[in-house]
């Protein structure tokens, strides 16, 4: 049996709709592999009563599919679904790592990019593959629509998550389809400015990167209470502040200094508009990892 950890993820930050995304500390989902004829799946975990298990359905069985590689799945969520942190992801980030593994494949990390991203074409109606990359990259990944740049970085973060859900493909379809060019030259200049922080490991020059005036407020206006988070975090020290992929999570990064100051500010700003949320205190992290048992 092979074990792998496969860690969740923030996709866009803002500037980065479709192209940026970053491995987080916490939380991770664990996926167990055996040989078998034919692929079955189970899941428990968080969230997991709302998850498939058919091959056909849940995005591990795309994995298996596209790796011609059956087996017994099992998948111990810790990433909840449909919250902003590619929970379908992490699950096809870690069934990759692990099959290719089981199978002698001998596919490396960044070949196993659009095989993941395979899941996702499943469940969002798009192979997009900004939460795959860097949950089998870690760190800060880039993707385009022919390659994958990868950065280590360990920016503080705060994944703020309220009990609400948001798919990601009813999240698709507010995406405008034109951007004037003013609203482009900005989100070219905060990108650019974002991808040199991930570079730098600045807190700082990140979060002046995280502005987009294109998707982000499309998305936002359907997290109740978003405002008022984004403006508490803020206050207690963030230094930018977005809609963690489709949402409804609140991504912020700061300094390590005031992460605890902002996970609390985001808890009771959702808290004062009625809605319960918990707050993950994490950082940009490491990679999927490989266990042989
Ligand atoms: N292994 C999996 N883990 C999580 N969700 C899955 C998985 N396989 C299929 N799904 C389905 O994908 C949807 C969640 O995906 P999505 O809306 O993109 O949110 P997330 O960002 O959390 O991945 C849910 O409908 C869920 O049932
Ligand atoms: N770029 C995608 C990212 C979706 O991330 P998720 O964690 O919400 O699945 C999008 O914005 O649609």
């Amino acid at each position: 049996m092979l074990t792998v950890r496969a860690p969740a993820t923030s996709a866009n930050l803002g500037s980065g709709f479709d192209v940026f995304g970053v491995a987080l500390g916490a939380p991770a989902d664990v996926v167990r592999v055996e040989r078998a004829s034919e692929t079955t799946i189970s899941v428990t975990g968080v969230g997991s009563q709302y998850i498939p298990e058919d091959p056909e359905k849940n995005t591990v069985g795309a994995v298996a599919d596209a790796l011609d590689a059956p087996a017994h799945i099992r998948i111990d969520k810790g990433v909840r679904p449909s919250s902003g942190l590619g929970s379908s992801a992490a699950s096809a980030a870690g069934a990759a790592v692990a099959l290719n593994a089981l199978y002698d494949r001998g596919l490396s990390r960044e070949e196993l990019v659009p095989i993941a991203a395979e899941g996702e074409a499943l469940v969002s109606g798009e192979a997009h593959a900004d939460n795959v990359a860097p949950s089998l990259l870690g760190g800060f990944t880039i993707v385009t629509r022919d390659d994958v740049t990868q950065v280590d970085a360990s920016i503080p973060v705060v994944a703020c998550l309220p009990e609400t859900t948001v798919s990601t493909r009813d999240a698709r379809e507010v995406v405008p389809d034109r951007a004037g060019i003013e609203d482009v030259v900005d989100t070219v200049g905060h990108a650019a400015t974002l991808a040199v922080g991930m570079a730098k490991n600045d807190p700082a020059i990140v979060g002046r990167g995280m502005d987009d005036e294109i998707v982000t407020p499309e998305r936002a206006a359907l997290i109740d209470g978003y405002d008022r988070v984004r403006d508490a975090a803020l206050e207690a020290g963030a230094t930018g502040v977005t809609v963690s992929g489709a949402g409804p999570g609140v991504l912020a990064v700061c300094r390590r200094s005031s992460r605890r100051a902002v996970a609390s500010a985001m808890l009771d700003a959702f808290d004062a508009v009625g809605i319960e949320s918990r707050a993950y205190q994490t950082h940009v992290g490491e990679s999927a990892r490989l266990y042989r048992e």
